[in-house]
């Protein structure tokens, strides 16, 4: 399908598209490849980009917001003496608790553009147990149709052990967002992934190439513990894959872009006929729970109210609200995320070492007019 084919009168929300896949996969890349496939559509179709990596030197794309114009990455390292991994982890951290004005923004652009795409850090842990990685996909997934974009390094794929990590990772981003997933098999120009495929709807094929490839078994002709473990691993990744799209490209080439997005359309009326309808069915619930929480609280408080000013009635009389001080205790300390192409961006850096717990240890330090 054509992606442009969104852009009429009854205008659909624009689909989010996560990038998501380990160091050098090609996220980067895949990223300014589809870029450069929606600005040559007819009529152009430019998508809204978020960088999230904070320690990337060079971006091969123009983002509308980058996470570096917000953390100093360095300075984050050398505050909390990180290193790389724990820095990004933690500037991604930082970045996170001041989402909700990215989404405003990325909100206010929605009318406008068709696909929001988000290029992420290569640590791929930040989606399979940091906090940040899963307020990020739920945050974006509540607001608008979205799909993980899952790219794997083909050419560093075709021995079955390191495949079989891969998805592993893939399987278990796949059950903690759950959210539409494909897998982008990229990198098609070096190698091509029919392989991949084919491992995928023929385990026996996978337990075959398993068997066939050096050192899964040990020096009497048994299967090594690694090659029982992937056998059986094999099975248990069977069901997951029915529930997966794959897609093979070449961000170098552009080959398979088309392919991709005809996958995109299609994640997002998985979204809307089964993400959607879960996260309104657990809104409610939590509504309703945060309900029956607040009457509870608030019965338990006037009948605390009741006692208090019957033991004390000159008490009570001093106990009334004066809208003379409304206001006076507020604390205002915003720092603000925005858009690049429309004015200001201040960069937010943490206090002195080991004064910091939340972004309200952090203070304005930079600000940039762009
Ligand atoms: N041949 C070929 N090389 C590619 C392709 N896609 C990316 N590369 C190369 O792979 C390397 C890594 O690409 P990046 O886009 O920086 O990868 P990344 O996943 O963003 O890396 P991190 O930011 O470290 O996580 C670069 O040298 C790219 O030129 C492709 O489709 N074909």
């Amino acid at each position: 399908m054509d992606p442009s084919a969104s852009s009429s009168s009854s205008k659909k929300k624009p689909v989010a598209i996560i990038t998501i896949g380990m160091a050098g996969a090609g996220k980067s890349t895949f990223v300014q490849r589809i870029n450069s496939y929606l600005h040559s559509q007819d009529p152009p179709a430019p998508p809204y980009i978020l960088n999230l990596d904070p320690a990337v030197t060079h971006v091969p794309f123009e983002a509308n917001i980058d996470i570096r114009d917000t953390v100093n990455y360095p300075e984050v390292m050398k505050q909390y003496n990180l290193g790389p991994n724990g820095g990004i982890l933690t500037a991604l951290n930082l970045f996170t608790t001041k989402f909700d004005q990215v989404l405003g923004l990325v909100e206010k652009r929605a009318e406008e553009v068709d696909y929001v795409i988000l290029d992420t850090p290569g640590q791929i842990e930040i989606f399979t147990w940091s906090a940040s990685g899963a307020i990020i996909t739920d945050a974006v997934a509540s607001s608008l149709p979205t799909v993980v974009a899952y790219i794997i390094d083909t050419p560093r794929t075709t021995a079955p052990a390191t495949f079989m990590s891969n998805m592993l990772y893939a399987c278990s981003i796949l059950y903690k967002t759950k959210l539409p997933f494909i897998l982008v098999f990229n990198k098609t120009d070096v190698q091509p992934h029919e392989f991949a495929l084919e491992w995928m709807h023929d385990f026996e094929l996978f337990q075959a190439a398993l068997a066939s490839h050096s050192g899964t078994h040990d020096s009497e002709g048994e299967p090594t513990y690694m090659n029982s473990l992937m056998n059986s691993m094999s099975l248990v990744l069977d069901e997951f894959y029915k529930h997966l799209k794959a897609v093979g490209v070449s961000s170098m080439t552009g080959d398979g872009i088309k392919e991709f997005f005809d996958a995109v359309e299609a994640s997002r009326e998985e979204y809307e006929k089964e993400y959607l309808p879960e996260l309104e069915r657990a809104r409610a619930q939590r509504e309703k729970t945060l309900q029956a929480a607040k009457e509870d609280s608030m019965n338990r408080l006037m009948k605390d109210l009741e006692i208090d000013r019957a033991k004390n009635p000159h008490g009570a009389l001093a106990d009334r609200w004066d809208p003379e001080n409304e206001g006076e205790d507020e604390d205002d300390g915003n720092i603000n995320i925005v858009d690049r192409s429309k004015s200001l961006v201040i960069v937010m850096t943490p206090t002195p070492a080991g004064q910091v717990s939340s972004v309200k240890g952090c203070v304005p330090s930079l600000i940039i007019v762009c």
